[in-house]
C-alpha cells in the first residue's frame, strides 16, 4: 500500500496557515478518537506513523481484552491517512490539522479491529453489486452544566435571565438563543471539517438538541459523525458547558438516538428501493426484512454501554420493536412518506451514543443480508404500536442480553471478520465487568438503611 503525501495544494495551505502539527486520527470501536500528532513538517514529507494494534479496541473504560484478541506480541498497524478529509482543527488556539486514518496491517490489509474497516468491509458489498448505499444520521444531545459529581443527576446549564430548563420543550427556539455562541462556533467548526449539517432543533428533553446531517456517501457520513462529535464535545467544553451523547442520561427524561435514514442506489444513481412504475421494489422489502431479521443479534454494535438499553422505554418516542411502518413514529423501522427516488427506510434504534462507523456497518450490513438471502418483512404495522402491546421481546433490553444474541448469532463474523466478532465481545466484556464492579448511588441510597 502506498504511503499518501498531501496534495500541492494542502501542502501550501497547511504552510501559508502555519499548521504546526497534524493529528492522524481514528475511532476506537467506542466512537473516541485516538491517534497520534506528527509536525506538518514531517507530515507534509509523508512520515509514516505506526500505533500499536490494539489502541483499535481500548474499552471506554480505559483497560484492553486479553492480548490474544489482538495478537500475542502485542503488534502494530500503520496509521494511512485518508488525505481527502485533510482539515483545520476548529477547537485549536495553535494552528493545527487533523486527517482521518485506516489502521493497516503488516500485510498490507486494513486492520479488521478498526471501526473505518468495518464500514468499509460492508460498503465493499454493496459496490461488488454495483450498489451505493445513502444514509443521513441524525444525532440527539444533550448540554448540561459542567463538572456534574458522577453520583449525582447532570443539571441542566444556566441561561438568560438565571433561568434553566425544565420539562419538556420540543421545538422551541429560545434555549438555542440562549447558547448562540456556541451554535455559532459549531456552525463554523462544521463548516471547517467538511461537516454538511441540515436542520437543527431544540429536542423534548430540557437542554436537548437534534441535528440532521445531509445525506450522502456512508464513510463520508460515518467521518462527518464521528468529526461532529468530537466537535460538539470540544467546542461545549470551550463555552463552560458539557455536551452529553449518552443514550439516557436523565431519568424519566427522553434518551438520545442517532437515527439512520438508508436508501441505495445503482451505479446509475437510480434508488433501487422503487420499481420503474414509483412502487416500492422487492429489493426494499428484502432490506426491511433484514433488519428485522439481523438487527437484534448486531445490536450491541449500534447499543454499545448498559446505558443504551435505558433509552428503549414506550411513549418517549424511543423504538421498543422491530416493526416497520409508514410515517409511524411507534415504530423502529419507520419509512418516511417521499417520492420514490427518495424511498428510504429510518432505523430508529440506535442510540447517540453509538461508534457511528459501527452503527452505519450494522445497519447497512443487516440489510444487505437480507437482500442477499431474499427475507420477506413482516405486514407493516398500522396504528400506535406502544399502545397496541406490539413491543414483543425481538429486541434485548440489556447489553448482557444482547451480547448472548450476538455470540448466539453469526451475522457480526459473516459481515465483519470472525476477529473483529471476538474481539468486539471482549471489549464488551470487560466493560460489563467493571459496570457490575461498582456500588452505585441507588443501593447506598435504599439498601444501607435495611435492617
Ligand atoms: N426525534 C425523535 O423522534 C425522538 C427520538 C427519541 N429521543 C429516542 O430516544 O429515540
Amino acid at each position: 500500500m502506498q504511503h499518501p503525501v498531501p496534495s500541492a495544494e494542502q501542502a501550501q495551505w497547511l504552510n501559508a496557515d502555519g499548521v504546526r502539527d497534524v493529528e492522524l486520527a481514528f475511532a476506537d470501536v467506542t466512537g473516541f478518537a485516538r491517534g497520534k500528532t506528527l509536525p506538518a513538517k514531517a507530515f507534509i514529507k509523508g512520515q509514516q506513523l505506526r500505533i500499536a494494534r490494539a489502541v483499535a479496541i481500548q474499552s471506554c473504560v480505559g483497560e484492553f481484552p486479553d492480548y490474544r484478541f489482538y495478537g500475542e506480541n502485542d503488534p502494530d498497524v500503520t496509521l494511512l491517512p485518508d488525505m481527502a478529509t485533510l482539515r483545520r482543527v476548529p477547537w485549536a488556539d495553535t494552528p493545527r490539522a487533523l486527517v482521518l486514518c485506516d489502521n493497516v496491517d503488516h500485510d498490507g490489509s486494513l486492520s479488521p479491529l478498526a471501526p473505518r474497516s468495518a464500514l468499509k468491509a460492508v460498503l465493499a458489498r454493496y459496490a461488488a453489486r454495483g450498489w451505493t448505499p445513502v444514509v443521513a444520521p441524525e444525532l440527539e444531545f444533550y448540554l448540561f452544566a459542567p463538572d456534574a459529581d458522577a453520583d449525582a443527576a447532570f443539571q441542566s446549564p444556566a441561561l438568560r435571565g438565571s433561568r434553566r430548563e425544565r420539562g419538556f420543550d420540543a421545538f422551541s427556539f429560545s434555549t438555542l438563543n440562549d447558547h448562540e455562541a456556541f451554535f455559532d462556533d459549531i456552525y463554523s467548526g462544521c463548516e471547517q471539517l467538511g461537516i454538511q449539517t441540515d436542520t437543527w432543533v431544540h429536542e423534548m428533553g430540557p437542554s436537548q438538541f437534534e441535528i440532521n446531517l445531509m445525506h450522502g456517501d456512508a464513510l463520508a457520513l460515518a467521518d462527518q459523525t464521528f468529526l461532529f462529535k468530537t466537535l460538539l464535545k470540544e467546542t461545549a467544553l470551550r463555552h463552560g458547558l458539557r455536551a452529553v451523547c449518552m443514550a439516557k442520561p436523565l431519568a424519566g427524561e427522553p434518551g438520545s438516538s442517532m437515527h439512520i435514514h438508508q436508501s441505495v442506489v445503482d451505479a446509475s444513481g437510480r434508488n433501487v428501493f422503487s420499481q420503474a412504475n414509483g412502487e416500492a421494489s422487492h429489493v426494499f422489502h428484502h432490506y426491511i426484512a433484514g433488519l428485522q431479521r439481523y438487527l437484534a443479534e448486531l445490536m450491541p454494535l449500534y447499543c454499545p454501554s448498559p446505558n443504551s438499553y435505558r433509552r428503549f422505554v414506550k411513549n418517549l418516542a424511543a423504538p421498543v420493536n422491530l416493526s416497520w411502518g409508514v410515517d409511524n413514529r411507534s415504530v423502529g423501522l419507520r419509512v418516511p412518506v417521499s417520492g420514490p427516488e427518495a424511498r428510504r427506510v429510518e432505523n430508529r434504534l440506535p442510540g447517540c451514543d453509538a461508534n457511528p462507523y459501527l452503527a452505519l456497518a450494522a445497519s447497512l450490513g443487516a440489510g444487505l443480508l437480507g437482500v442477499e438471502e431474499e427475507l420477506q418483512p413482516s405486514a407493516p404495522a398500522v396504528g400506535n404500536v406502544f399502545s397496541s402491546g406490539e413491543d414483543s421481546s425481538e429486541l434485548p433490553s440489556t447489553l448482557e442480553a444482547a451480547l448472548a444474541g450476538m455470540r448466539a448469532g453469526s451475522a457480526c463474523s459473516r459481515l465483519f471478520s470472525a476477529e473483529f466478532a471476538a474481539a468486539y465481545a471482549a471489549v464488551k466484556e470487560v466493560e460489563l465487568a467493571s459496570f457490575q464492579g461498582e456500588i452505585t448511588a441507588w443501593e447506598r441510597r435504599f439498601l444501607a438503611t435495611l435492617a
